[in-house]
């Protein structure tokens, strides 16, 4: 089948039928998008944040990679599948694809490199493709710039990425997916993600405790606090 989210949800049946400890009745799946520029690092992200590791020497992405991870919120009690789908940056490896994107999408995921600025001008394009798909205003979007590791290669600074993140009420993550004292960070981006989408309400979030985060989300006064 042509639909891709199609395929997702037909192996969501097979392995839930197979599963008799795994209550459907409290398992979501939702489909994460993670768009960008060619080589800022989204495989690797979506890697770290699903196989736990930095991939080494990833290829570049052709249409589309997909990557899962049930996670567990409010303790155990809620499962929420995260179906990621780590996109092509290089037009001619996506080009094809692009409608499949963003099909029935639930969040998107904007990723810019810190150390090229190019990668973060190009934010907007993206967010442009994404409004000419129909993706709705309340489809939850977040910046992420990767390859904080490489501090003496920074062109973005934080405060400019803040600034234009604020702009379009996005939350703005800062991040590495090569070293592995940001792996919890990783996992913080996505499950801030995941949250918001559980309770299909807009959050307040807490700072994380990692030092290096910029997060906001400029929502309205009278929104809840996440739990990460
Ligand atoms: N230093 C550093 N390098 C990274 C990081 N993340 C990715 N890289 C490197 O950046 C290059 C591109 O990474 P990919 O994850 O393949 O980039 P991509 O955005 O998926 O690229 P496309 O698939 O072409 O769209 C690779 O050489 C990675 O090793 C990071 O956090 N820090
Ligand atoms: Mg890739």
């Amino acid at each position: 089948h042509e639909d891709f989210g199609y395929i997702f949800s037909r192996n969501d049946s097979l392995e839930l039928s197979c599963h008799h400890e795994y209550d459907p009745a409290k398992a979501r799946i939702f489909k994460i998008i993670v768009i960008g520029d060619s080589n800022v690092g989204k495989t690797c992200l979506t890697y770290r944040f699903c196989g736990g590791t930095f991939l080494k020497n990833p290829e570049a992405t052709i249409g589309v990679d997909f990557r899962e991870r049930t996670v567990e919120l409010d303790g155990e009690s809620i499962k929420v599948r995260l179906a990621i789908w780590d996109t092509a940056g290089q037009e001619r490896f996506r080009k094809s694809m692009v409608e499949h994107y963003y099909r029935s999408v639930h969040a998107v995921i904007f990723v810019y490199d810190v150390t090229s600025l190019t990668s973060f001008h190009s934010i907007p394009d993206w967010i442009e493709e994404c409004s000419r798909h129909s993706v709705g205003p309340l489809v939850p979007r977040i910046m992420v710039g990767n390859k904080c590791d490489l501090r003496d290669r920074r062109e973005v600074p934080t405060s400019a990425a803040q600034r234009f993140a604020d702009s379009y009420n996005f939350p703005l993550f800062e991040t590495s997916a090569k070293d592995p004292a940001e792996k919890e960070h990783v996992d913080a981006i996505f499950l801030t993600l995941a949250y918001r989408l559980k309770s299909h309400k807009p959050l307040r979030l807490k700072q994380p405790s990692v030092s290096n985060v910029t997060q906001l989300w400029n929502q309205s006064e009278d929104e809840g606090t996440c739990q990460c």
